[in-house]
């Protein structure tokens, strides 16, 4: 497994937030992470990456154990894009980027061309060549997003957990991020909003309510109309599409 999670509890005050979560995710493969406002999915995934230590339990990254590592060798990796990240405001997208290479340069070691082709290939994949130069604080909201994935990417991590990755993109950045996490040869966690979106790229899924993990398993399993009306309090009807074969959701507006 590439992820191991045992039993994580993780709270503040009295405030259970984290409630004995296990999970695990295989070599490769897209977990996707579900559940109502504040469910704990950014908790949860800010415990994965190693960000907060949980209360109990304990997280195996390729069969280390996270709280052993060093947080250097942790960033060598594993990627973390987080929610509306910020980046201090008199840089270019390309600096940006850049950042990510920093957990594998050495102090001694100058600027390889190792380094400039990961920044490259990962401006690339979120389709922001073309703004390499450009200052980061005139960017739009779905291009710094974009550009947060790619310094992600330019760290050429094996492991990388993504938090409402597709927040400010318009839909064909979404399905093009989503498909990129996807077929990249790296094990990802993905907390998403969009279930439909959750139905078409994640090979599992995990629900979280309350903090417990309350189902888990194949889009089809998981993405029931009984699920959907306990946890997400919504009427829905489940077909599966003759587009993709996986399931997806209608939502009653009435
Ligand atoms: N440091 C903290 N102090 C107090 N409460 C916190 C803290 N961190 C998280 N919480 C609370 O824990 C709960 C879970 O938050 P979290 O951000 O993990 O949920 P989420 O599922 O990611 O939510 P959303 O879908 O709204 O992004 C929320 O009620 C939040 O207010």
């Amino acid at each position: 497994m590439s992820i191991v999670a045992e039993n994580l509890t993780w709270g503040v005050r009295r405030k259970t937030i984290v409630r004995g979560v296990s999970l695990s995710a295989a070599p490769g493969e897209t977990l996707g992470l579900i559940g109502p406002n504040g469910s704990g999915k950014s908790s949860l995934l800010r415990l994965l990456a190693g960000l907060k230590r949980p209360h109990t339990g304990r997280v195996e990254i390729f069969g280390q154990d996270i709280a052993q590592v060093s947080r250097r060798a942790l960033s060598q990796q594993v990627a973390f894009v987080q929610q509306s990240a910020a980046t201090d405001t008199n840089v270019t997208v390309r600096d940006v980027v850049r950042l990510g290479r920093t957990p594998h340069r050495s102090a001694l070691a100058g600027w390889t061309a190792a380094d400039e082709a990961a920044v490259t290939t990962a401006l690339t994949h979120v389709d922001m060549l073309g703004h390499t130069a450009q200052a980061w604080q005139t960017l739009s909201g779905g291009e710094r997003q974009r550009v947060h994935i790619a310094r992600a990417l330019a760290q050429s991590p094996r492991v990388m957990f993504l938090d409402e990755p597709t927040n400010h993109l318009d839909i064909h950045h979404q399905i093009e991020i989503l498909r990129m996490v996807r077929d990249l040869d790296l094990t990802s966690i993905v907390a998403l909003h969009d279930l439909n979106l959750a139905a078409m790229f994640c090979d599992r899924i995990v629900v979280l309510q309350a903090g417990s993990v309350i189902a888990g398993g194949s889009p089809e399993n998981v993405l029931t109309e009984t699920l959907l009306r306990k946890v997400f309090r919504v009427e829905a009807g489940v077909t599966r599409s003759l587009y993709h074969g996986r399931p997806h959701i209608h939502f009653t507006a009435a």
